[in-house]
């Protein structure tokens, strides 16, 4: 029996399955389930594996569903399979899962490098029926900005970032000022020491202490992945109905209209000194100036504005949080290399007396560090989400079609010990790029913001995340007060959190916790924290 996918993104890859779903409603199921041999392979009408099925018996919705909490399984199993290519099946959509760098080439040659990640986020997030992220979708303004002049900027922005940090490390973090070891939800207040840092560096200094901005920002990013989540359960016509009867829903549409107003309020104040100030000299370095100079055409309306920085701040505040946490667990679990992190840290600001690009540069240990924590705990399993504009024909002969949802399965082949350059793969070793960077020729290579056919975290190509020079600083920046203010290590008898999946998405356990304490600082460094 041959069953046709039923998503538009997928037209064209009909599934050829020998089987009908509807034996799961039978009573025989389980049984057929637990005992049936596992060597067929159901495959699409392309020719590709399907990966995940554990037996003949097994429905579609099932293995669905099951990809829900098992998509780190599912994609080693194909990726250690088949390699090259195979497909996988997630509750809205299949995708063709591209393994092979040569094919992957192939595609970005075929398409110019042209396309992004954009639209594949916004549908996994149901974002055709709310519309949050269209914007994204329509222009790249968002990346425009990041490129042209976040990044171009971000030696200026440091002593801001410094300067915001402090006053966001002393906020967010729990009072220790005896010396006595105090116990630290890190997630959480990552999330919201770096949503601060965000905000002052998307809207400037007037608003963005603004209680109602941070909220907005930080609920924002878990409303709209819990209410894509569950709206992707919801057949696409009840969807309407449904979505107002979610408080996650209701609290996103309330989150957008606070940031509208905000942002309401500071572009009346700036499109005054834009028309006093013609040599410039008093605009904001911020995001939202930026792109009021940048934006043309739609792209100048308010709520066009409003909505993009807000999804812009989703971009960069959990992520960012998540890849500093899961850097910090890291050292907790292999304490022993923190006193040596530390001397790096030291001797650097010692000898730069200062914050600056160089300081950041040289901090090479650190940088080594975060690579390394990243290919062990990414975010992300799949990146390089696209759907194909055009059809094409391989050079192995398969053809895709145009509208298919394609994706690179980088966390398994970031951990596939052939692509792990350096000593012992199977190894948490936090100076393997530093010990590689150090090799004849390799100066300029395996940074933590750098993407490459091995190591595609932050994804690959034209489009690979334009944040991610950003990031790298402030995670350095927050990370270096973290270890020279604090002592850290696990609560007695619990070791360091087991990372679970939600779709191709890693996170810690966020139930589990830190300790803290705070140490005494080097001589000489006290006047160069921010705090
Ligand atoms: C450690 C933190 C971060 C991680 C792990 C991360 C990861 C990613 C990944 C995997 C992609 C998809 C790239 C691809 O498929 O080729 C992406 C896209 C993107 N990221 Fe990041 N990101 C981070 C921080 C940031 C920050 C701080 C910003 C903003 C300054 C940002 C802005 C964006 C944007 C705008 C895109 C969409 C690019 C496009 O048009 O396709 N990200 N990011």
């Amino acid at each position: 029996m041959v069953q046709a996918t039923t998503h538009p993104a997928i037209r064209g890859l009909k599934v050829v399955r020998p089987y009908p779903d509807m034996v799961a409603s039978s009573g025989l199921y389980r049984v057929l389930l637990s005992s049936a041999p596992s060597v067929f392979t159901p495959r699409t009408k392309l020719g590709l594996p399907i990966v995940g099925y554990r037996s003949i018996f097994e429905p579609s919705w099932l293995l669905k569903l099951r990809f829900i909490r098992n998509s780190r399984g599912i994609l080693k199993e194909g990726y250690d399979k088949y390699r090259d290519m195979f497909v996988i099946r997630r509750w809205t959509t299949d995708v063709v899962v591209i393994a092979e760098n040569k094919y992957m080439e192939e595609i970005r040659a075929h398409t110019k490098d042209a396309v992004r990640s954009v639209e594949p986020f916004v549908l996994d997030l149901a974002g055709d029926f709310y519309h949050q992220g269209k914007v994204f979708i329509e222009s790249d303004l968002q990346n425009r900005v990041v490129q042209h002049k976040l990044t171009p900027n971000l030696g200026n922005l440091i002593p801001i970032m410094k300067s915001e940090l402090g006053f966001a490390l002393q906020e967010e973090l729990p009072d220790v000022e005896a010396e006595d070891w105090v116990e630290v939800d890190a997630i959480n207040v990552f999330a919201r020491s770096i949503a601060r840092i965000v905000a002052r560096i998307w809207i400037g200094p007037d608003e963005c202490r603004n209680e109602d901005w941070l909220v907005a920002t930080t609920d924002y990013t878990q409303n709209i992945f819990a209410t894509g989540f569950i709206l992707r359960f919801v057949p696409w016509f009840l969807r309407p109905i449904v979505a107002p009867l979610l408080p996650t829903y209701r609290s996103m549409l309330k989150s957008s209209a606070n940031a509208q107003k905000i942002v309401d309020g500071l572009i009346n104040n700036r499109e005054g000194v834009t028309r006093t100030k013609s040599d410039g000299s008093k605009l904001s370095n911020d995001i939202l100036q930026w792109m009021m100079e940048m934006a043309r055409g739609k792209e100048l309306q308010r709520e066009n504005l409003a909505e993009r920085i807000l999804i812009l701040s989703l971009a960069a505040i959990h992520t960012t949080a998540l890849t500093m946490a899961q850097a910090l667990y890291d050292l907790c679990a292999n304490p022993q290399y923190i006193d040596e992190l530390r001397e790096e840290l030291v001797e650097v600001l010692r000898s730069e007396a200062e914050w600056n690009k160089t300081t950041l540069l040289r901090f090479a240990k650190l940088d080594s560090l975060l690579k390394e924590s990243q290919r062990l705990n990414s975010v992300f399993l799949l990146t390089f989400n696209r759907f194909l504009p055009t059809p094409i024909t391989l050079s192995n002969g398969v053809h895709l079609p145009a509208r298919t949802r394609i994706a690179v399965p980088q966390y398994a082949i970031m951990n596939d010990p052939v692509n792990v350059p350096g000593e012992d793969p199977a190894k948490f070793d936090p100076w393997r790029y530093e010990k590689l960077r150090k090799e004849p020729g390799n100066a300029q290579k395996y940074f933590f913001a750098m993407t490459d056919a091995q190591h595609m975290a932050f994804g690959y190509g034209k489009y690979a995340c334009p944040g991610r020079f950003f990031a790298s600083n402030e995670i350095k920046m927050v990370l270096a007060h973290l270890l020279l203010r604090y002592d850290w290590k696990f609560p007695e008898g619990q070791g360091r959190p087991q990372n679970f999946t939600i779709d191709s998405d890693m996170f810690p356990d966020p139930t589990k916790r830190l300790m803290m304490r705070r140490r005494t600082v080097e001589k000489g460094l006290e006047d160069l924290l921010a705090f």
